[in-house]
């Protein structure tokens, strides 16, 4: 399970070690760290050490500092490195180093600010070390106006941001323009929350976590996200005697006249995640549609009553004038069963659930949400914070929230909160959601009592329901970018994703199986 903290949190943790006068060595630690993915990410790329050029963009602070000291390093290795100051002060023992070491330092000034960032598109590596945890607010002034330009530019080389972009906020993911955008962010002591939560993660590229001897002293972490591994762990696995009605059987109160594939696509969602049997309630035309494209499931036009399941998938393609099945998605969310309220049922709950109640909006859908709990906030503010949405969207309503999108984040109303970046932009395809509520619905009829496989994780009591959605979420994920890698990369629609998932979910199983999944070696090299 990969771990993110916020800045203060990290900056906590550092306390104990500055108090005994180890700073220098952090740092240290640190810009070494920071120099060797510079080196490593070099040669992966097949570029020459010897004469690389190096532009290191450094702020007044520690950061900055870091910044100096891993140019040290790259000059003594023979890059020809140059520092851009870009404050009225730099890290003085830094600044020492790196002209020891053979580098060139440029005060940033107005009038030489269109060479220097020449300069930065023309070097292999541009190291972005301005503002680090300490940062209050974004760029400003001529270091705003560099970024700026050296954004603009034909850049040549690649971009590793020294801890987090700067501009991004270390605690929440919000980003302040202008961001240069990072290939690779090396992140010291532990993730930043605003590395792995949209707008932020869309800045930093692969994240890399460097240890500087902190970890000891880090609490219980703010953000957590699955790797496969964890995923391994939490997927359910039949008995030998399971039968099916043992392994969990799924109520989907879904479609309607205007939208019958919505029902359709939940329950393709639903069947390919494990789930015992899937029960349909909802218009007689929409379930001989369900009946003729999934033979498996069981339709009938009953009560939520007078059905006998472990949870309820409600909402997808339900409009405001379905009161029929408005009226069974209520009953199903009162029935005290675990429930995935999607979509249409988004507007319909009562205003205060309990965590077993999962929501799925996208962030216009929670847009709406906030509009109706009083406390109105636009589709763009949501995008602009979603860490900061999702939570309090759990908060308000006491359910656990996702929220979906390319980082797809999880809140459970007492804190924890995951998040998923496994999925491909071709994602975004009509239908792609009700596949997603589908999955989730039977991972929780699946759920059942054991709660031991998610305390081995240090997943403790609700949430548990944020750690099956996230769950859901990750497979959704992979199996959209595994449906996408089969036609080469090429577009998808939402059934391709259901049909890709009981493969993922098998890969995952055997991975954890034969150890393999310990190098969780999956697009980011986070520890
Ligand atoms: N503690 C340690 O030993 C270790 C720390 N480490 C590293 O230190 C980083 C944190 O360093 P930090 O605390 O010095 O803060 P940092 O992010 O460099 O920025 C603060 C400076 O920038 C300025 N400033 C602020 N906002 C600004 C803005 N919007 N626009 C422009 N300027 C702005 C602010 O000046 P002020 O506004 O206060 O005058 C201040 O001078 C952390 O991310 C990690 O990289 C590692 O080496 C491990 C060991
Ligand atoms: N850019 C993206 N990258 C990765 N996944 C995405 C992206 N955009 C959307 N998704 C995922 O696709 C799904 C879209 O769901 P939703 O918006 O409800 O679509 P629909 O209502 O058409 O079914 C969600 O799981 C979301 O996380
Ligand atoms: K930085």
């Amino acid at each position: 399970m990969i771990s993110a903290y916020t800045g203060t949190q990290v900056r906590a943790a550092e306390e104990p070690l500055l108090a005994d006068g180890l700073g220098d060595v952090l740092m240290q630690r640190a810009a070494h760290g920071l120099a060797n993915a510079v080196v490593n990410e070099l040669r992966s790329r097949g570029s020459r050490l010897n004469g690389a050029r190096v532009v290191v963009l450094a702020g007044k602070g520690n950061n900055g500092g870091d910044g100096l000291f891993a140019g040290a390093f790259l000059a003594a290795r023979g890059m020809r490195t140059t520092a851009v100051l870009t404050g009225d002060a730099a890290h003085q023992a830094g600044l020492a180093a790196l002209e020891r070491a053979g580098g060139r330092v440029q005060r940033l000034t107005d009038a030489g600010l269109p060479d220097l960032a020449e300069e930065a598109a023309r070097a292999d590596v541009v190291i972005d070390a301005v503002l680090g945890t300490g940062a209050k607010g974004g760029l400003r002034g001529s270091a705003a106006a560099l970024v700026q330009a050296v954004t603009d530019a034909h850049r040549r080389g690649f971009v590793v941001a020294c801890d987090l972009p700067s501009g991004v906020d270390a605690d929440t993911g919000e980003a302040a323009a202008p961001i240069l955008p990072a290939d690779l962010t090396v992140t010291f002591g532990g993730a930043k929350n605003g590395l792995l939560a949209d707008p932020g993660a869309d800045y930093a590229g692969r994240v890399l976590v460097v240890p500087i001897g902190i970890e000891k002293h880090l609490p219980e972490p703010s953000l957590h996200r699955l790797e496969d591994a964890d995923m391994a762990r939490l997927l359910p696995h039949p008995s030998r005697r399971a039968q099916k009605y043992s392994r969990g059987v799924l109520g989907v109160v879904a479609g309607s006249e205007d939208y019958p594939g919505a029902a359709v696509l939940a329950c393709r969602g639903a069947l390919a995640a494990g789930v015992g049997m899937v029960r349909y309630l909802g218009p007689p035309s929409v379930a001989d549609l369900v009946r003729q494209s999934c033979p498996e499931v069981v339709c009938s036009t009953g009560t939520v009553a007078g059905n006998r399941v472990q949870a309820w998938l409600v909402g997808s393609g339900l409009g405001p004038g379905d009161h029929d099945q408005l009226t069974r998605a209520r009953d199903a969310i009162a029935s005290g069963l675990p429930v995935v309220a999607d979509a249409g049922a988004l507007p319909a709950l009562p205003a205060v659930l309990p965590p077993h109640v999962v929501l799925t909006p996208h962030a216009g859908e929670l847009a709406s949400l906030f509009q109706r709990l009083g406390h109105p906030e636009d589709r763009e503010a949501v995008e602009a914070g979603t860490l900061a949405a999702a939570r309090s969207a759990a908060e308000r309503t006491g359910a656990t929230v996702l929220l979906k999108g390319a980082t797809t984040l999880v809140a459970a109303p007492q804190g924890a909160i995951f998040s998923q970046a496994d999925g491909t932009p071709w994602l975004a395809t009509a239908g792609s959601g009700d596949v997603l509520a589908g999955v989730i619905g039977a991972l929780l009829a699946q759920a059942g009592d054991d709660a031991g496989r998610f305390s081995e994780l240090g997943i403790f009591a609700d949430a548990r329901w944020a750690a099956i959605a996230a769950l859901g979420a990750a497979l959704h994920g992979q199996a959209g970018t595994a449906a996408s890698a089969s036609v080469s990369g090429g577009p998808i629609t939402a059934g391709r994703v259901a049909e890709a998932l009981p493969e993922i979910w098998g890969k995952v199983s055997m991975l954890s199986k034969y150890g393999a999944w310990k190098r969780n070696s999956r697009s980011q090299p986070l520890r």
